[in-house]
């Protein structure tokens, strides 16, 4: 691993946890406005397959999000670690009241039931958590690799679904993080602040 993202990671990382939970509240709400916003724009009345994610280490909180999702009558999924090759991610239904458990990080997924997972092409939007992006909607995560390798094959095929939607506070933009030959860049990062589209 370089050390360059190494240190780009750390750093980022530390700034996003020493947001106060002020801060945290208000940048989900305007998550929360901002995500809607662009689905509207989409003009697109249908209900959606979103995958999204359950915040941890000071990512931009997506709470409110998931329950307004919810209250329009959107279908929601999580990311689980793969049980067998666990370097990849599975995206399981999450419900209300869906039966969870931590994994190996401590990040809450859902329990396990292969009759609820979706496949890849069959999710309409992806939201992705990310720790670092750049200028070019490069992007930099946890070090697990896990959404590069689960992406690795769609990105290499013209793909139409889903859409990959970075999520992410304005303090974790850089100019320039150094890519690597399996980054899968983002066309869309949304922060409390803006709508980025490349
Ligand atoms: N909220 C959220 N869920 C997610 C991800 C994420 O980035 N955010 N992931 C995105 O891929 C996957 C999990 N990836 C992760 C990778 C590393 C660490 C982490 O805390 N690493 C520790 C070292 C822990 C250890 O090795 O035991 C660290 O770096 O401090 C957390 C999540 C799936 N779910
Ligand atoms: N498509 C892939 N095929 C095989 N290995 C991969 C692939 N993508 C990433 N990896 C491996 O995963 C490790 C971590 O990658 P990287 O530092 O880019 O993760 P990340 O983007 O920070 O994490 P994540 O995608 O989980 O948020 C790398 O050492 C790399 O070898």
């Amino acid at each position: 691993m370089s050390n360059k993202r190494a240190t780009i990671r750390a750093s980022v990382r530390e700034l996003r946890n020493n947001l106060s939970s002020n801060q945290q509240l208000i940048a989900a709400q305007s998550l929360k406005m901002n995500f809607i916003q662009y689905l509207n724009g989409k003009k697109n009345t249908k209900k959606e397959h979103i995958a999204i994610y359950f915040s941890n280490d000071g990512e931009l909180d997506t709470s409110l999000l998931i329950n307004e999702l919810w209250d329009k009558g959107h279908t929601l999924y999580l990311p689980v670690i793969h049980p067998f090759n666990g370097a990849n991610l599975l995206f399981q239904r999450y419900e209300k009241n869906s039966p969870m458990k931590a994994n190996r990080y401590g990040i809450l997924e859902p329990k396990l039931n292969c009759t609820q997972i979706c496949p890849l092409p069959e999710l309409d939007y992806l939201l992705m958590p990310l720790v670092a992006f750049d200028n070019q909607g490069n992007r930099l995560g946890m070090g697990g690799g896990f959404y590069d390798r689960t992406l690795a094959r769609l990105h290499q095929q013209h793909w139409q679904k889903p859409q990959l939607i970075g999520l992410a506070h304005e303090c974790q933009k850089v100019t320039a993080l150094p890519i690597e030959s399996w980054d899968v860049p983002l066309k869309t990062i949304i922060t409390p602040n803006k709508t980025y589209c490349w």
